[in-house]
């Protein structure tokens, strides 16, 4: 055995089908640490994850093998392990494949396939059957890939194969606490194995994903040794002396709201850059979810690429635009005032002769709303600016949002954030001084909520108070309650009734949304796929009145 053992974790942010870009990126990593033992990269490194249906392309299979070729062709004595798909031709493999002085070494297949909440391997993948051993300077590594280390059989084999250090390669996505319910799991594993383990994930945002980072080496007693940023590239190389990793100075592991926050930046840095956006816009309404998301998106990009744009009608009060002026000077972005007054007495005079002796409604609102998108639009349009949507998870749960309106945008940065964490976000940036001026003016935090469509309007007269609808969603859409769960926890039958039935009378609107990055449990786009034409929830309704019977 030739200790000590210098394993190199290169936690990546990779792009999801750029398999050249990707290959550059490794050989890169490979060429500036020659001075290790073994270079470890993310699960699918080559492909980016999730690759979704490119899977089912042939002609990936053969970029991929000639990638991994030009990777196999640059490797000295130094071994790299690197994530890929695989095939037979009639079999398809998540596959992680090890080469050393221009050989490989092994090729494992992973044996857990998640297919579950934003995970669909299952659809993809057949199963590896046998644990993989090789080894290194005379150290027998076990290699695992991601979901194989969620329960305790994958790594188990793998010891009883001989391992005496675990190798893992991951793309774990983030959601709100995932970074300490993944630590319980690795250091469990750990414990059982008695072995220490090098957990390598990926970084970066994918479409409605954010992968954390947040990679780590641990010890045989589940003890962290080693442990890489949140939410940043890095690519550091841990030391084993004795089959024990020596500890490194450890970055702070950052509290909630801050690591949501970075995980929303990073998610939209990611959607903006990868798509090839150079900039963004936004309607600025003096309120709090458009103020949350131009302080993301000034984090993410600078205010240079950033504008916002006040449309003022007549129910927009004079503090809204005040506010929205005082955070776009704050910020340093582009900010413009288009009052909608004449295009919506334009349309007004068209439609009202149309609309006959029907009284008003929330169709005048939506007009409002809609003016609004069109114009956003058309600076999208004319400056190749993605335009993003500042709808919430609250809102759009019950549908409170305009469709071809405020749902106008490419991409809906706290579409997963339910009011109250819209709130608890806003009050963590503002704890973060930029210029000795809150990111946020205090005002747009301590107002009442207020759509300003209509004479003094606010959301409590077609909403409940926030905490309460959200403790509501929360139980019925991400925890499965029932009716009679949450009648027990204290709300009215009614009540609950009401926001059930908003929540699925407006699946059709959540479909047509943009897509926007996860942090809850569950989300309302892969972690929950319901039927928009859904006749289930008559069925809960009847069933409650007739249990109570
Ligand atoms: N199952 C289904 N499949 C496909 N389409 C369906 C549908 N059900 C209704 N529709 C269509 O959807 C349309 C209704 O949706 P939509 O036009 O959006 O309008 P709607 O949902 O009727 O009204 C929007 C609500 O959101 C509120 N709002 C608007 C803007 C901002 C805010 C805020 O605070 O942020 C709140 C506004 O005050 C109003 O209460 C109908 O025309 C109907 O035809
Ligand atoms: N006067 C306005 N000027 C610019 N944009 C507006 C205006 N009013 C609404 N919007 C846009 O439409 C979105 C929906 O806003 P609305 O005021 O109806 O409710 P909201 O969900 O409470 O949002 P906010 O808290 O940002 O006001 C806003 O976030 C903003 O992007
Ligand atoms: N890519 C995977 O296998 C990820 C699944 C795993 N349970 C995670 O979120 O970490």
């Amino acid at each position: 055995m030739h200790l000590p053992l210098n394993i190199t974790l290169a936690q990546l942010n990779l792009t999801v089908g750029a398999i050249q870009a990707n290959k550059e990126k490794i050989l890169a990593v490979i060429a500036d640490h020659q001075d290790s033992d073994l270079i470890v990269f993310p699960e699918l490194a080559i492909t980016g994850y999730p690759p979704e249906d490119l899977l089912y392309r042939p002609d990936l299979y053969q970029v991929v093998s000639a990638a991994l070729e030009e990777i196999r062709a640059a490797t000295t004595e130094v071994a790299v392990a690197v994530g890929h798909p695989e095939t037979d031709g009639d079999t398809y493999w998540n596959a992680l494949s090890v080469f050393s002085e221009q050989h490989k070494v092994a090729t494992y297949f992973k044996r857990k396939l998640p297919n579950y909440g934003v995970f669909d391997e299952q659809r993809y993948f057949t199963r590896g059957s046998t644990p993989t051993v090789f080894e290194l300077q005379g150290v027998r590594i076990g290699l695992l890939i991601c979901e194989d280390l969620w329960s305790p059989d994958a790594a188990r084999q793998t010891r009883e194969a001989g391992a005496q250090v675990l190798v893992s390669v991951n793309a774990s996505p983030f959601e709100e606490y995932k970074y300490s319910q993944r630590l319980q799991v690795l250091s469990a594993r750990c414990k059982e194995t008695q072995l220490p383990l090098v957990y390598v994930n990926t970084v970066g945002g994918q479409d409605e994903v954010v992968f954390d980072g947040n990679s780590v080496v641990l010890d045989a007693k589940g003890e962290v040794a080693v442990h890489l940023p949140h939410c940043e590239e890095a690519v550091v190389t841990a030391c084993f002396e004795g089959l024990q990793p020596v500890p490194h100075p450890l970055p702070v592991v950052p509290e909630n709201s801050a690591s949501i926050y970075q995980a929303l930046v990073l998610g939209l840095r990611d959607y903006v850059e990868k798509n090839g956006f150079p900039s963004v816009l936004l309607g600025l309404s003096g309120g709090i979810d458009s103020a949350l998301t131009l302080a993301l998106a000034v984090d993410a990009l600078g205010g240079e690429r950033v504008r916002a744009v006040m449309m003022p009608y007549r129910y927009t009060a004079d503090i809204s635009v005040e506010d929205a002026q005082a955070q776009a000077t704050t910020l340093g972005c582009a900010f413009d005032i288009v009052p909608i007054e004449p295009m919506v007495d334009s349309f007004m005079a068209t439609l009202t002769p149309l609309f006959g002796d029907v009284a008003a409604d929330t169709t005048e609102e939506n007009l409002q709303a809609r003016c609004r998108g069109v114009l956003l639009m058309g600076l999208s349009n004319k400056h190749g600016s993605l335009l993003l949507t500042t709808g919430n998870k609250s809102e759009l749960a019950v549908g409170y949002c305009t469709l071809y309106g405020d749902m106008c945008g490419g991409f809906a940065p706290i579409k997963d954030l339910p009011k109250s964490l819209v709130y608890q976000l806003s009050i963590y940036r503002n704890t973060l001084n930029l210029k000795d001026q809150p990111a946020i003016p205090e005002r747009v935090i301590t107002r009442e909520p207020s759509a300003e469509l209509a004479p003094d309007q606010k959301d409590q007269d077609s909403l409940p108070p926030y905490d309460v609808l959200d403790e509501i969603i929360d139980g019925y859409a991400e925890r499965d309650l029932s009716i009679a769960d949450l009648v027990a926890l204290g709300y009215s039958e009614a009540l609950v009734k009401d926001i059930i039935r908003k929540i699925e009378r407006n699946e059709y609107k959540r479909r047509q949304g943009a897509v926007g990055p996860k942090v809850t449990r569950r989300n309302f786009n892969k972690d929950r796929r319901y039927p928009i034409t859904n006749h289930y929830v008559h069925t809960l309704m009847n069933s409650f009145a007739s249990n109570k019977g």
